[in-house]
């Protein structure tokens, strides 16, 4: 059984687009990325599933569950990270996230206290007082309370300070240690790259790409850094370069063509160094919205 399976999801608000035709399915395990620019509809497919929104067409299960008419069995064994955390201001933060774990069927006193340490929370102060990235801390701490089989998470690490960051990275491996699956929203490529064993992309509501991280950076593409006398032309031409930028005098290339074919255009020019290296995640991305 599937941690998620989508097919076919699609959600218009009236007239306008959230996603069309969505499918894929997450492994249980998991770590599974998803990744878009603004607007590309990463949002609408994550309240699709936690049946904030209903679809327009197409289905979905988590853990074999429809999103529709199972949804109350779903959110036991769901954590919800939202991008903005909101809450009731004037209470504290222990009480809410006590209440939670309460409405969770949960007494884990002690395990919010050992979250709140390794977060470095005060969980005394009013929600109102905390600033965002602390009420975000609140989130989290909400959205792993229960040690959920299924995490999602939208946008996680806005508001958090990069050690903060590291502390919460540390927290997802346990999770995914202790047999949790993390679907990861994010438009933050690095991280994406870092954590996730496969990833979507998602463009204009549209899935464009589903593949390994590791296949995404490392089979089709090679980044090409090349330092060349003044008297070589500022840009190359031949197959496969994707995209190609002159900087001093280093061209930089992103070439997804034969390596035998780059070498042959090589050897014609009066190259003085040369570096290849697999691109990052973002590197290889960026070309996929161009
Ligand atoms: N409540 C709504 N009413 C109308 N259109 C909406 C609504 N929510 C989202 N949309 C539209 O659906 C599309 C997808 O938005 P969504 O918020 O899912 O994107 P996203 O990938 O999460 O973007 P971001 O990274 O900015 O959060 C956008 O064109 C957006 O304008």
């Amino acid at each position: 059984m599937k941690a998620v399976e989508i097919k076919q999801l699609t959600k218009f608000y009236k007239k306008s687009r959230g996603i069309e035709d969505v499918s894929f399915s997450i492994d249980q395990g998991e770590i599974f990325g998803f990744i878009g620019p603004n607007g590309a509809g990463k949002s609408t497919t994550i309240r699709t599933l936690l049946n904030f929104i209903f679809p327009t067409s197409g289905s979905a299960a988590i853990f074999g569950k429809d999103i529709v008419s199972e949804t109350k069995e779903i959110k036991k064994m769901v954590g919800y990270l939202p991008s903005e955390v909101h809450y009731y201001d004037d209470m504290r933060a222990l009480d809410l996230l006590t209440y939670s774990a309460k409405f969770q069927q949960y007494a884990h006193t002690q395990r919010i206290q050992e979250l709140a340490e390794r977060l470095q929370l005060d969980l005394h102060k009013k929600i109102e007082d905390l600033s965002f990235g602390n009420r975000k801390k609140v989130g989290i701490i909400q959205a792993l309370l229960h040690e959920p089989k299924l995490l999602i998470l939208d946008e996680p690490t806005s508001g958090l300070d990069p050690l903060m960051q590291h502390t919460f990275f540390e927290l997802l491996r346990e999770a995914n240690q202790n047999g949790a699956t993390i679907f990861f929203s994010s438009h933050i490529l690095s991280e994406v790259q870092k954590m996730c064993d496969r990833v979507a992309i998602i463009k204009e509501g549209k899935i464009v790409q589903i593949d390994h991280v590791e296949a995404l950076t490392k089979n089709n593409f090679k980044k090409v850094k090349l330092v060349l006398p003044d008297h070589e032309a500022d840009n190359l031409s031949l197959e496969g370069i994707i995209q190609q930028q002159k900087q001093g005098d280093q061209l930089t290339l992103l070439y997804n063509g034969h390596m035998k074919d780059l070498m042959i255009r090589l050897a014609e020019m009066d190259v003085k160094d040369i570096l290849i290296e697999e691109p990052s995640l973002e590197e290889v991305f960026m070309h996929y919205y161009e």
